[in-house]
């Protein structure tokens, strides 16, 4: 039995860790306003109080374009505050669980990144990433990074229900095919989580700290990722607007933004696989079904409310 804390709690994977750590301790998993990362002191006062033995930290500041205004928040959370929460867990002897992202590669070529590879971030959110996860090293060993791309569920903003609101308003989309990555679920990200902090657990086994990839097998485009979505929503008889063919695919120079997005993506997951003997299901599985969710929750939703609506 643990003491697990969650930071970041109503996150897309702070959702989701919340279900997939449950069986496994005593969760804290606490919200901006019960564990403010932009505030040290509370932070440390709630650390003591709660005394976890192992402390998760998915929360970030994740709007990529509006860190390039708000650079200082932007590194307050994603840079600073790892190594605060890296620096208790040391002398307290607890675990930490990072999350980083894909973005902090510079994105050229086209071989997948290896945990060796060095890091070339392109944007203030990739910087203060890059940032974060050199101060959690640097605090204490016994850690795991976690990197991750492309993040969807259905709790949440991200990509995916982007492009099904898009394309239920709209008669045409065009999205970026030259930026090459695998969307990853959030369910993925905290199941693999539960299952590392299992082996953790295991009193006569060695565990491996450090960094590891963790995403979906496969590779695709925003554009290919907008496909699969919007065809996969069409078969379940999602209520579109948009054609079939009416998905255009355009360059990067085409959707001009603030920050700048790796062309590159590609993370090689074979470390973590190999280390604790995982297998990482492809992406389109994980896309297929956070649509059907989202489905079925608008058919309950449509249910209850013809329900009570007076005829
Ligand atoms: N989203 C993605 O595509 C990717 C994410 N990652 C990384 O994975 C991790 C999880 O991301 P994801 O769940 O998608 O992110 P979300 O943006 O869904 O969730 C982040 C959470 O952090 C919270 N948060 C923001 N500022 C603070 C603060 N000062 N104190 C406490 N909590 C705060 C947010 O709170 P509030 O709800 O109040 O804003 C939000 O609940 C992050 O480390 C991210 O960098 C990596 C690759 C891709
Ligand atoms: C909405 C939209 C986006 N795009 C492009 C813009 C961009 O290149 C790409 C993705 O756009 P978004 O802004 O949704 O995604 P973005 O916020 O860049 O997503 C990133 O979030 C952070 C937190 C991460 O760590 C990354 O792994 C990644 O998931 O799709 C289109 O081409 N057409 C569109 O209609
Ligand atoms: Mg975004």
């Amino acid at each position: 039995m643990s003491r697990i804390l969650i930071t970041g709690a109503n996150g897309q994977l702070g959702f989701e860790l919340r279900r997939a750590l449950a069986p496994l301790g005593e969760v804290f998993a606490l919200n901006r306003e019960q564990f403010d990362l932009a505030d040290e002191a509370a932070m440390l006062a709630t650390l003591d109080e709660l005394s976890p033995q192992i402390v998760v930290n998915p929360a970030a500041y994740t709007a990529v374009d509006r860190a390039e205004s708000e650079c200082a928040q932007a590194h307050a959370i994603n840079a600073h505050a790892p190594g605060v929460l890296a620096r208790w867990c040391a002398a307290n002897d607890a675990l930490l669980i990072h999350y980083s992202t894909d973005y902090i590669f510079g994105g050229a070529g086209d071989r997948a990144w290896t945990e060796d590879d060095t890091p070339y971030p392109q944007s203030v959110y990739a910087h203060s990433k890059w940032l974060g996860e050199q101060a959690v090293r640097a605090r204490t060993g016994h850690h795991l990074i976690l990197r991750t791309s492309w993040v969807y569920a259905a709790h949440g903003n991200n990509f995916l229900k982007t492009m099904l609101r898009l394309a239920s308003e709209r008669d045409s989309l065009s999205v970026v095919a030259d930026q090459i990555g695998a969307p990853t679920s959030a369910a993925l990200i905290a199941d693999v989580t539960a299952q590392l902090i299992t082996h953790y657990r295991r009193p006569t086994h060695r565990f491996d700290y450090g960094t590891y990839h963790l995403a979906a097998q496969g590779e695709t485009s925003w554009h290919g990722y907008a496909c699969h979505t919007i065809a996969h929503a069409r078969s379940l008889g999602y209520p579109l607007q948009l054609g079939p063919a009416a998905i255009r695919a355009i360059g990067t120079a085409d959707y001009p933004l603030p920050a700048r997005r790796p062309a590159n993506s590609r993370l090689d997951c074979s470390k973590l696989q190999r280390a604790f003997g995982l297998t990482l299901p492809p992406w389109q599985a994980g896309v297929e079904h956070v649509v059907e969710r989202l489905f079925h929750s608008q058919q309950s939703a449509r249910a209850s409310n013809t329900q009570h609506c007076p005829l």
